[in-house]
């Protein structure tokens, strides 16, 4: 395997334990070194010896309430009816948490205290019980009791207790030291603009991270280049200085990736190549006794690699217990296919409709970070898995607090940009709120909604026969539904075209003679069936457009591919153009609406939505947006 360019993928399982019978065989240190360090700099640390107790507390009796010590033998027979009189040298005034005075055993509080002439006799209207209102030694803790065992992150709580047990020092382990190395010819740092086919390091910013929010000390290498002796050089200084070195990027078979190699000359490589996506070029291995991590570069590879093989292990070697994410069950707003033979760690967007938490798949690709930033949930489908369908009921790890998540009101189906301006809105006036929506057409979204996958379900679809949108599909789609129709805007559809129209382009009818290459959308979204439904009326066979097998999932992706010169033309809406600097060749007005359950206009977590949309700055920055009309925003046709 050493002399493979490929990679080998094992099971995670496996690999874990190969990389620990490596570490093992390389002498790699089972636990970090012990530190002694004030209690005041504690926190976060794990404990590598118990904590016990050196001190009671409190140290004494003291008075738990203000008022006045007695002899609670004193006050025997005392009632409303025969009032006691204590006086003066029989009790104390005392406050919270002064020590009792010898002899005196329970504290009447102030409020039950009457002082009677000459001013300084108390009068009690009820007898007390020995240690009213007084705690005793070691109520807190104990001298010699064991207050917290080994293995423990102390947390603000922990320190205070040990330090009130009498602890002023604490043995801990010091925090785990992180070597991040960046490698590649390409990579330059963040701040300086890359030029076409340089990569921002952004791997090491977010690794850095990583490992300091699990509470570690970390530190970064300069760039590397692709040379294999340089690289191992770095590893090896690395490696003498840290705990854990992390090598990025270089880990799969390219000409210039050296990771593998590199490994398997500063000490041992364990395994190259796991059976997880993305990530799965991983390299395990040891440097000198010191552990190694090949990061796959790409950067939710990169992140999920931390996750799966860093976080763990850096948690062992502080003695403490493996992080561990809540899980939910939810249930899959679509069709989920998955690779055998890999664990597929998929990030989801979750939101609770009906009761139940839904889970909406985001994008797979390892390069697409921002699927890592969206998700609320990470979603594994086993090796052994083949996918599951729409409704399914899955194990969800979760990224996001449950709360948040069952405040989140779930759009499904065509998308729309004026739901981003919503959503932002909606935040921003309450925290707690979030309006979530993904795109899968205009149909899937009435499915998902038919399925109780949804709340809202956004549409534009138009019906051939009649000329109408959205309306005429419910009866057909939601039978068992009592759906309402809330218009959420008017928008023009159009051509997106380069800026200048170079072609000069006025409207489908050019697409008829198959010179221009048109880029389209998939199948059940709106947009798509406006073109079919415009290009019936004009006679021109689809087969005859050009691109027109090729399909983008979005407005925007549509507008990027005729941004780049990948199309010539593709139909959209003008607020894409405009993010593209395309110009725009105005085909149909269509109304957008927002499908949803009868009952559910009345869900109170809903209610902000319709404010919104009722509200004039609202309307006004929709119309900023360009190509959208506003007159009946917000009003229910059905
Ligand atoms: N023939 C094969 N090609 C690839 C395989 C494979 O098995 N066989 N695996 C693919 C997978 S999956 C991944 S993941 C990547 C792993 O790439 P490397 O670790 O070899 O890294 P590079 O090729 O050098 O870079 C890939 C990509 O990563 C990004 N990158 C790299 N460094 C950074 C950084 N410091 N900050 C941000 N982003 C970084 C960058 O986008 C690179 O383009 O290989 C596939 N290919
Ligand atoms: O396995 Mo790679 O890490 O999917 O992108």
């Amino acid at each position: 395997m050493h002399d493979s360019p490929f990679v080998n993928d094992v099971p995670a399982e496996e690999a874990t334990a190969a990389w620990r019978r490596a570490r093992a065989e390389a002498g790699c240190p089972e636990r970090i070194p012990e530190a002694v360090v004030p209690v005041g700099d504690a926190v976060g640390r794990v404990t590598a010896r118990p904590i016990w107790a050196s001190r009671s507390s409190p140290v004494g009796d003291v008075a738990a309430m203000d008022g006045i010590a007695v002899r609670a033998a004193d006050t025997h027979g005392a009632s409303e009816t025969a009032p006691l009189h204590l006086k003066a040298d029989s009790y104390r005034v005392v406050d919270t948490g002064d020590p009792m005075p010898d002899g005196l055993d329970a504290v009447v509080m102030r409020e039950h205290v009457h002082y009677a002439p000459p001013g300084d006799v108390a009068e009690l209207l009820a007898a007390v019980p020995p240690y009213q209102h007084v705690r005793s030694i070691g109520e807190d803790v104990s001298a010699g009791e064991l207050l917290l065992p080994e293995g423990h992150r102390l947390r603000p709580v922990d320190v205070a207790a040990a330090a009130a047990a009498g602890a002023t020092e604490l043995t801990v382990r010091r925090p785990p030291k992180v070597a991040v190395i960046p490698t590649g010819d390409e990579i330059v740092p963040i701040g300086s603009p890359p030029r076409h086919g340089e990569i921002l390091d952004t791997n090491s910013l977010m690794l850095l991270a990583q490992a300091r929010e699990v509470g570690c000390e970390a530190w970064a290498a300069p760039i590397q280049p692709d040379d294999a002796e340089i690289i191992g050089a770095a590893v090896r200084d690395a490696a003498a200085a840290a705990d854990l070195v992390l090598l990025v990027a270089g880990s799969s078979a390219g000409r210039d990736d050296h990771t593998a190699r590199v490994v398997a000359a500063a000490g041992s490589l364990a395994v190259h190549g796991v059976a997880v996506r993305p990530g799965h070029p991983v390299v395990l291995g040891t440097a000198g006794s010191t552990p190694v991590i090949g990061v796959p570069g790409y950067p939710v590879s990169a992140a999920l690699t931390f996750d799966i093989f860093a976080a763990p292990l850096l948690a062992e070697l502080e003695g403490a217990p493996p992080p561990h994410r809540p899980q939910v069950t939810a249930r899959l707003t679509r069709k989920l296919p998955s690779v055998l033979g890999m664990d597929d760690w998929v990030r989801v967007r979750l939101g609770s409709v009906g009761g139940q938490i839904v889970a909406t798949p985001l994008p797979r690709g390892a390069g697409v970070l921002t699927s890592l930033v969206r998700a609320d949930g990470l979603l594994v489908v086993p090796s052994a898995v083949e996918g599951h369908r729409a409704g399914a009921r899955v194990p969800v790890e979760l990224l996001r607090r449950l709360p948040e998540i069952e405040r989140t009101i779930v759009a499904i189906g065509s998308h729309d940009l004026v739901l981003d301006l919503a959503a932002t809105a909606l935040r921003a006036a309450d925290p707690t709120l979030t309006l979530m929506s993904s795109n899968v057409g205009s149909l899937g979204g009435l499915v998902a909604l038919r399925d109780g996958l949804c709340h809202v379900a956004g549409s534009h679809l138009l019906h051939p026969a009649t000329g109408e949108y959205t309306l005429p599909y419910l009866d057909e789609m939601l039978p068992d539904r009592k759906p309402a129709v809330v218009r959420l805007v008017h928008r023009e559809q159009g051509l997106l075209v380069p800026p200048g129209n170079p072609n000069g382009i006025t409207g489908l009818a050019d697409l008829a003679g198959g010179g221009l290459s048109y880029v389209n959308r998939q199948r059940g979204a709106g947009t798509r069936m406006l073109l079919d439904h415009e290009l019936r009326g004009l006679e021109i066979d689809p087969a005859a457009v050009a691109g027109y097998a090729r399909e983008e999932p979005t407005h925007l992706a549509v507008a990027a591919a005729v941004a780049a010169g990948r199309a010539d033309c593709g139909l959209g809406i003008m607020a894409a153009a405009r993010a593209f600097g395309l110009d725009f060749v105005p085909v149909a007005r269509e109304p957008y609406d927002l499908v949803l359950d009868e009952e559910s206009l009345d869900d109170p977590m809903l209610a902000p939505l319709w404010e919104l949309l009722g509200s004039a700055d609202f309307r006004a920055s929709v119309e900023a947006l360009g190509g959208y009309g506003t007159e009946e925003t917000g009003h229910r046709i059905r």
